[in-house]
């Protein structure tokens, strides 16, 4: 599915947190998001998950408009500033849970899920003694469960150790393989060129360099 966001601005008491934001992310393609803290990486993919109303702007999802409260993209998985999971299920139950509402997805393919993003689905503890990392895989594993075709990563690769950062470029990778279309930030630019197919890179709410290649990233750029 494409993405296409067309003169997007979001203004907060004054402020342009996202000005006039252009973007065109084709079909299976893996973007990347690029940019300091609090230059509004976030905020432009809550924009795409319809979590926010722009002040101005469009974003299309296949030609169909994303509206906060109103259309929302339907085969869209996001792992965005901690996913609500309940603190009384385990990782399994937490899942299935989720999948019930929907019922598309069974038992053993979420078994499959949880051990895919490293946890263990017989692990009888609950989430909430779950590790900061722990809690990280689970939200990997809530964005990818229904293979939706738009995959939105805030960060994946937070809290996670090596064989989480692994994991997260394994599950990337397996979207890529579908088709899915993958936007991602991530402090870690050797792991964001890796996975990524273009940066983007955003400077106070401003696409500052579209489709920055990796191969042509500048030095300067390495160190944000
Ligand atoms: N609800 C809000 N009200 C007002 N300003 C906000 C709100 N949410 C975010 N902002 C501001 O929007 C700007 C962009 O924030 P955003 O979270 O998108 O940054 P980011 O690039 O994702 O940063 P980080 O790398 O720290 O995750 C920041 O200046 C932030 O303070």
């Amino acid at each position: 599915m494409t993405i296409r966001i067309e003169e997007l601005s979001k203004n907060y008491h004054g402020v342009d947190v996202l000005a006039r934001v252009n973007l065109e992310i084709p079909t299976g393609a893996v973007v990347g998001l690029h940019g300091v803290n609090g230059s509004g990486k976030t905020m432009l993919m809550r924009a795409i998950c319809g979590l926010i109303r722009p002040t101005s702007g469009h974003v299309y999802i296949d030609g169909v408009e994303v509206r906060a409260g109103a259309s929302y993209p339907k085969r869209l998985g996001m792992l965005i500033e901690g996913p609500a999971f309940l603190p009384g299920y385990t990782a399994l139950e937490n899942l299935l849970l989720l999948a019930s509402i929907r019922g598309v997805v069974g038992e053993d393919y979420l078994r499959g899920l949880v051990t895919m993003v490293g946890l263990d689905p017989d692990d009888k503890r609950k989430y909430r003694k779950f590790s900061l990392g722990m809690k990280q895989r689970l939200g990997i594993a809530a964005a990818i469960m229904e293979e939706p075709d738009i995959v939105v990563l805030d960060e994946p690769t937070n809290a996670l150790d090596t064989s989480g950062v692994a994991m997260v470029k394994r599950v990337v990778s397996l979207l890529r393989d579908r088709g899915a279309t993958v936007v991602l930030a991530c402090h870690d630019f050797a792991v964001l060129k890796d996975l990524s197919d273009q940066i983007v890179h955003i400077a106070e709410g401003k696409i500052d360099e579209a489709y920055v290649f990796p191969d042509v990233i500048e030095e300067g750029y390495e160190h944000v």
